[in-house]
């Protein structure tokens, strides 16, 4: 199976190296030229759009960056979109579940199907693709949200969380990197269309991944928590992060199944601390 990866980022590249027959394209998203070229070029079976922007050191920097925020989750996840279909071939876009805010609508946590409730900027830009893709044929859509891994990473929600000297203690659905992968995997195998919400089953507090970090990276871990207000409040952060559950059962449905979460989480800081202690 080949597949055309474009984005050259975290996730980008973890997925070209991982997912089989994988190639990444290093093409600016919002050139419907060059995108069509590289597609004629390599004539993938599956396109997977890995490519936008998330703001460095984080989020809070698409709130001073609207345009070229929007041209890339936006106009660009469009323009692939676009090109995908004239050339015939899928197209997985990696999508965000910070679109939703707080609690769900229904009990058991936010459905694929539900009406999300962005805030941020990068949270609107993202629910304003979602909302144009998830309606067109040939095109799935993965919602991850705050990746965690084994590799230590400036993206990598361990090492952010352990280098925060407050912490806002809240609790969310996040996504474990390995099985990311292996749904990625298989939702482009499947060639699966709309959304799907790839996220580990069950929830985990940010002071729970730190419990585990205390005990398994660094005993000597200590961090101070907040109230989720204070975040802003405190002067932390811009604007207030998304915090909420999600709900998978698209993904039950076509029997793609992730780790419970605190199984995932702790072999993933197994492996976290493995890495620490050897580099
Ligand atoms: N990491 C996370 O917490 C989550 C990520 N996602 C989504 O997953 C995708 C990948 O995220 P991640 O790998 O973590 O983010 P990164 O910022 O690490 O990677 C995104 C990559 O896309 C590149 N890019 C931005 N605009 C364009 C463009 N117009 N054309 C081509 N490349 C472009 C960026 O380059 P440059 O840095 O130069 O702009 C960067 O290399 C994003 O769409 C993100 O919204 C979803 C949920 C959570
Ligand atoms: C800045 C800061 C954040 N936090 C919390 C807020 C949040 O719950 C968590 C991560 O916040 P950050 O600002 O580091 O990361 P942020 O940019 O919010 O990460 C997001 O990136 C985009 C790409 C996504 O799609 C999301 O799923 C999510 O991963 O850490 C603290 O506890 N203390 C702090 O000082």
């Amino acid at each position: 199976m080949s597949v055309l990866v474009f984005g050259a980022g975290f996730l980008g590249q973890r997925l070209a190296r991982e997912v089989p027959g994988a190639k990444l394209a290093r093409v600016d998203i919002t050139d419907a030229r060059a995108v069509a070229a590289a597609i004629e070029e390599h004539r993938p079976a599956a396109v997977l759009n890995a490519a936008g922007k998330t703001g460095k050191p984080n989020v809070d920097w698409c709130e001073s960056h609207p345009i070229e925020t929007y041209r890339s989750n936006v106009t660009g996840a469009l323009t692939l979109a676009e090109q995908c279909a004239k050339a015939s071939v899928y197209l997985l876009h990696l999508a965000s579940g910070c679109i939703f805010y707080g609690p769900s609508p229904s009990p058991g946590g936010w459905r694929e199907d539900d009406a999300a409730n962005p805030s941020a900027l990068y949270s609107r830009t993202k629910y304003a693709a979602d909302l144009v893709l998830s309606r067109l044929p040939n095109v799935g859509i993965a919602r991850l949200r705050m990746p965690i891994d084994g590799v230590p990473g400036s993206r990598n929600l361990i090492t952010k969380l352990a280098a925060y000297r407050q912490v806002v203690d809240v609790e969310n659905s996040v996504t474990i990197v390995d099985d990311l992968v292996r749904v990625v995997i298989g939702l482009i195998e499947k060639r699966a269309t709309g959304v799907f919400h790839v996220t580990n089953p069950g929830t985990m507090r940010h002071r729970d991944l730190l419990a585990l970090y205390r005990e398994m990276v660094d005993p000597t871990y200590t961090t101070t928590f907040i109230g989720e207000d204070e975040l802003v409040a405190k002067g932390l952060a811009v604007r207030a992060r998304s915090n909420c559950v999600l709900a998978s059962p698209r993904l039950d449905a076509i029997g793609l199944t992730m780790r419970p979460i605190d199984v995932a989480l702790r072999s993933t800081m197994a492996e976290y601390a493995r890495r620490v202690r050897t580099t």
